[in-house]
């Protein structure tokens, strides 16, 4: 399976997250509050692109079936990740839509988020997208199994709540994902290395995220004020 080889390829990136200062300032507990602030502000219009972009996907689908999974998928990160960034709004002690207010595409967040766009634009088959796509839900649910596997959360620890959600919600994601690509590559040649590329691509967007958060990230502006 392609969805195999992709995970296997990952594999030294998921560790690098799990030990990288974001994850591990989770766990203990202890990270700077302002990269909590900077990582909700960032994923709040990251996930709002990742909804817009499940749009653009069901624009280019045939099957009822799949336009029904897009949706529900587009619901999801439109509304359902809330949980999850609740935990972290609460953990800093801020109302979620006040950190929210002054977000934006930080450097490497925008990386990211141009790369899925750029594969919607630029191939019909919406297989590329979602090989883009799939390492948002497959990392999270790896580094939310390994925090919850070597890590024994108190009932208070402030962000027990945002590793349950990302060990328990997303293998559906995930896994219809997975399908669809393994399907898809089965009727490619040479662009198979395309998906597994995009997939790895993504895989390395989402450490960048999660150290974007941690040295808060943002552009030079230089001039901007001139
Ligand atoms: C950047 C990013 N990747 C993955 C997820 C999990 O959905 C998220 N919320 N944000």
């Amino acid at each position: 399976m392609l969805t195999d080889k992709m995970t296997t390829d990952a594999e030294p990136i998921i560790y690098e997250i799990y030990n990288g200062d974001f994850i591990q300032g989770l766990i203990r507990g202890d990270i700077d509050r302002d990269s909590v602030i900077h990582y909700l502000q960032a994923d709040a219009l990251y996930l709002d692109e990742f909804a817009k972009i499940y749009a653009m996907l069901i624009a280019k689908t045939g099957s009822r079936e799949m336009i029904k999974y897009l949706l529900g998928q587009m619901e999801f990160v439109f509304d359902g990740e809330s949980g999850a960034h609740d935990t972290l709004a609460q953990a800093v002690g801020m109302p979620y839509e006040e950190i929210i207010e002054s977000g934006e595409w930080f450097p490497s967040a925008d990386h990211y988020i141009k790369h899925m766009y750029y594969n919607v634009y630029a191939r019909g088959n919406i297989a590329f997208t979602l090989s883009a796509m799939a390492p948002c839900p497959y990392v999270y649910r790896r580094i939310a199994g390994l925090a919850m596997e070597n890590n024994d959360f108190e009932e208070d620890h402030p962000y027990r709540e945002w590793f349950e959600f990302y060990n328990n919600d997303m293998d559906a994601t995930v896994g219809v994902m997975f399908d669809i690509i393994d399907n898809e590559s089965q009727m490619m040649t040479e662009e198979v290395a395309v998906l597994r590329k995009n997939f790895m691509e993504s895989a390395e967007h989402e450490l960048r995220f999660f150290n974007m958060a941690a040295t808060k990230e943002r552009w030079m502006e230089v001039g901007v004020n001139a």
